[in-house]
């Protein structure tokens, strides 16, 4: 018998009151992969992590995390979250919630704690430890929560925007931190709106929208499967790109437009039939533009900002 995947989500489905924010959503991922959930903001990818730690009762479907109940495998330790909102306990300092996270761990019989220095290390918290809890700036406060995440050295890590408020430097020692995890073997699932993070960490692209899966395969797969190339040039702000041939999204970034296009030669004709394109670019599709045509009702988007 293989071994039983990380996760394994069918059917799910969530409702709050009459909104449905997870659609009889599918989702298995073996072991040992390292999984990026995009969507534009409400598209349901926290509900679904929310689901996955048990702290939501479905309408609908089933999930098993390591061959267990959500519940069990979070009391088992199998599991390590980093929240969107994970609240630190105020008026201490972070050593000291460390050292209460690894004794509460160790009481509840988890398989065995991730050694401390090394722990440390891993979430780059070396110099941190006796810093009071309130003065952490954002992005220390996500590498605390992350060593926490780690204490009992979980088979399954589920991150939701864990790099959120990360300057660029702290996001690459993140990601490096990360590739180590999956190198040892840990399942890593993340939620994010860095697509660049995305394409350059995740094994296996995962696209939710309307709380169903609408993409599903590795980043290169899915630039692929938009097919299309992505036209950038100047224009004058404001100006609708909608209706050119084969225009399948639009995105500004100051006076620069880029169109993502399934069919780049008639799109350049009409553009070009109208006047110069001054600051031309043609090139292949990036992981945004190939999401951004998957979410077909945004079409007028600002670039890095598909929320
Ligand atoms: N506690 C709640 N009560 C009511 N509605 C909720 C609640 N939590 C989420 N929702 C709704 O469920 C839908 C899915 O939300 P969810 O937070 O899962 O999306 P998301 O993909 O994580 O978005 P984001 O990128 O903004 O974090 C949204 O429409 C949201 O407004």
């Amino acid at each position: 018998m293989p071994p039983a995947p990380a996760l394994e989500i069918r059917g799910l489905t969530v409702r709050y009151g009459d909104a449905v924010a997870v659609d009889d959503l599918d989702l298995t991922i073996p072991r040992g992969q390292t999984v990026a959930l995009l969507g534009p903001n409400g598209a349901g990818k926290s509900t679904t992590v929310n689901a996955v730690l048990g702290l939501l009762n479905p309408a609908a479907g089933d999930v098993r995390v390591l061959d267990r109940s959500p519940r069990d495998a979070v009391r088992a330790g199998s599991v390590g979250a980093m929240l969107q909102h994970g609240g630190l306990p105020s008026e201490t300092r972070v050593g000291e919630v460390l050292h209460l996270v690894r004794r509460s761990f160790g009481r509840a019989g988890g398989d065995g704690t991730w050694p401390l220095a090394d722990l440390v290390a891993t979430a780059g918290i070396d110099g941190l430890l006796d810093r009071p809890v309130d003065a952490l700036s954002g992005g220390q406060r996500q590498r605390v929560l992350l060593a926490l995440a780690l204490v009992g050295a979980p088979p399954l890590l589920l991150l939701d925007e864990p790099t959120s408020a990360m300057d660029v430097e702290a996001r690459r020692a993140f990601w490096t931190t990360m590739r180590g995890l999956a190198g040892r073997g840990h399942t890593v699932v993340f939620a994010t709106h860095h697509l660049d993070e995305a394409d350059a960490v995740a094994d296996r692209v995962v696209v939710v929208a309307g709380g169903r899966v609408v993409a599903d395969g590795t980043a290169a797969e899915i630039k692929a499967g938009a097919g299309g190339r992505t036209v950038s040039f100047t224009a004058a702000p404001g100006r609708r790109f909608d209706d050119v041939p084969g225009v399948t999204a639009v995105a500004w970034q100051g006076s620069t437009v880029r169109l993502a296009t399934t069919d780049a030669d008639a799109t350049l004709r009409t553009l070009l039939a109208d006047g110069g394109l001054p600051d031309l670019e043609v090139r292949g599709a990036s992981l945004e533009d190939a999401v951004l045509s998957l979410l077909p009702a945004r079409r007028q988007t600002t670039i890095g900002a598909i929320r």
